[in-house]
């Protein structure tokens, strides 16, 4: 499903195709799997309703804070919401219940479909690695207590769209399970293939895109691949997108799942809770590789 169309030298950007999966088609859930171990991305298509509901790909123009410290060159605004607000004492929160109330519930309403898009994902990846005991994956991101955010990027257009690349979102992988990307119809998004080279991903504001991260990398035991990714800026138009991250509770104990991984001996990752990987996470930059972290 994955062709390379030419070999190119690592660091430089290629042609690839992007595996897209018909969620309505019977052998998505194999098509899923095959993605997610080749790239660690895929796009979604016939995503139903979910597509009507979640409006139009351009819908909310404007961000509440500047990121800038962690690999990017501060053009990025970006609103961070984490579901469980009541968890989270972050400022973005605070700012976000300040924001108008239409707002706050087509974000609320946004993460509700996001969440089942996800479950849904995972729930098929659970029955094509036939994962015991039933739900075990899935179930992290349904329950309430589930420590999903939300995130919206805005990247100013150029003036120059002939001037050298310029870092919107620096390299990094998404530390979660997985998480689902929405972006209006301007480009920017590379994903990093194993041998280093960057793919550029054609935008498609109709469907989603989806990354594994590196919780789901981790339970798979390096089956599923945590792709790297990043976005540049130098285009005409600017770039808004949406991504739902969908993580575990916090005190989640993450590990390989025994049922994929039947002698300890052959376990790549050690035991670490969410809260434990996301709090030594924030210690380190946007780039970094995190997943040492993890590894015996
Ligand atoms: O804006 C994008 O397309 C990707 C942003 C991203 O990777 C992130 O917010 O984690
Ligand atoms: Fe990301």
């Amino acid at each position: 499903m994955v062709v390379v169309l030419q070999p190119v030298p690592k660091g430089k950007t290629s042609s690839v195709l992007i595996p897209v999966v018909d969620l309505a088609d019977p052998t998505s859930k194999t098509q899923i799997v095959k993605a997610c171990e080749e790239l660690g991305f895929f796009k979604v298509v016939n995503h139903g309703s979910l597509k009507d509901k979640a409006g139009p790909a351009d819908p909310f123009g404007y961000g509440s804070k500047r990121i800038g410290l962690q690999g990017d060159v501060g053009c990025v605004e970006y609103i961070l919401l984490n579901a469980n607000s009541h968890l989270s004492s972050t400022k973005t929160t605070a700012v976000f219940r300040k924001t108008p109330a239409i707002f706050r519930e087509a974000v609320e309403e946004y993460m509700e479909e996001m969440k089942g898009m996800s479950s849904k994902v995972l729930e098929m990846v659970e029955e094509a690695l036939g994962i015991e005991p039933k739900e075990k994956v899935s179930r992290l991101v349904k329950v309430k207590e589930s420590d999903s955010c939300f995130r919206m990027n805005y990247y100013k257009e150029k003036e120059e769209t002939q001037a050298k690349e310029e870092i919107g979102f620096g390299e990094h992988t998404d530390p979660q399970l997985i998480s689902v990307l929405r972006s209006n119809d301007t480009e920017g998004l590379q994903i990093c293939l194993k041998d280093g080279t960057w793919v550029p991903v054609p935008p498609d504001h109709s469907s989603f895109f989806v990354f594994v991260g590196d919780t789901l990398q981790v339970m798979t035991n390096g089956r599923f691949k945590s792709v790297k990714h990043r976005v540049l800026t130098n285009t005409k138009r600017s770039r808004l997108s949406m991504i739902y991250f969908a993580g575990p509770p916090l005190t989640e104990k993450i590990a390989p799942l025994a049922c994929l991984v039947p002698k300890q001996e052959d376990y790549l990752y050690k035991e670490l809770t969410w809260s434990q990987y996301k709090s030594s996470g924030y210690k380190t930059k946007l780039g970094d590789y995190r997943l040492g972290l993890f590894e015996k």
